[in-house]
């Protein structure tokens, strides 16, 4: 199989199943238009996660890594009325797009972006007294993906959910001795999930139109 035959196969599952609506296209063309980079998660996948919030019955979610707001809005829509999502970006400029965005998607009222590095801000979170979150997505600098998933257990209970995006590396993840720092955080983050007995979980890769990679799926059991 060839990537267009994947893309293909993506493009019919998403017309019949996934009908991504006018505010999630014009999220991903404004932040095209303002120079962000195209690494939102392909529409099938924001549907999977929004379909992932709605069976948890997730009233409270943690994203990390928000750029323009494209999985926020699939996952915000996931949420009642009186849900709550937080999600986390280092770059002013994407979360000036993502506000955007997430308000023409009519789910700006259920979403807070806070901007900065996610390790400064997580404790500013702790300290708050936010969560515990039903479900967290973890989507950011890869590297730091051991120090999010520590958080991440710190900031859910049992029963919740835990994604972790892009674990492949174009296979790279299955390489012990490949030195990329992404390669590395997301080997570790694996590892740390499958030696934590809190965790119960799986990885599955993907094909499609954003090509080969895959996501880690783990519930806090207890
Ligand atoms: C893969 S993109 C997020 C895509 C988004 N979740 C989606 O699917 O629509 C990763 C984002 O994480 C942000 N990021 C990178 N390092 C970060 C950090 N240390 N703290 C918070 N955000 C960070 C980047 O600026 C970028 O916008
Ligand atoms: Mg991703």
């Amino acid at each position: 199989m060839t990537q267009s035959t994947w893309t293909a196969v993506d493009g019919y599952f998403a017309d019949l199943l996934v009908k991504e609506d006018s505010a999630l296209t014009a999220a991903v063309e404004d932040s095209d238009a303002a120079g962000l980079s195209a690494l939102q998660v392909a529409p099938n996948q924001g549907k999977l996660l929004n379909l992932i919030a709605r069976i948890r019955g997730a009233r409270s979610i943690l994203e990390i890594g928000t750029l323009g707001g494209y999985s926020t809005i699939w996952l915000a829509r996931a949420l009642p009325a009186d849900g709550r999502l937080v999600t986390l970006e280092v770059d002013e400029h994407a979360a000036t797009i993502a506000r955007a965005n997430v308000a023409r998607a009519g789910v700006g009222h259920l979403v807070d972006i806070l901007v900065g590095k996610a390790l400064d801000t997580l404790p500013q979170l702790e300290a708050d007294g936010a969560g515990p979150f039903d479900l967290v997505f973890i989507d950011a600098d890869k590297p730091s993906n051991p120090d999010y998933l520590a958080w991440s257990l710190r900031l859910t209970r049992p029963g919740s959910v835990i994604i972790g995006d892009n674990v492949v590396r174009e296979g790279a993840v299955t390489d012990p001795t490949e030195d990329d720092p992404r390669v590395v955080g997301v080997r570790r983050f694996t590892e740390l999930i499958a030696a934590e007995p809190r965790l119960t979980a799986t990885a599955v890769q993907t094909v499609g139109v954003k090509g080969h990679d895959g996501f880690v799926l783990a519930m806090v059991t207890d």
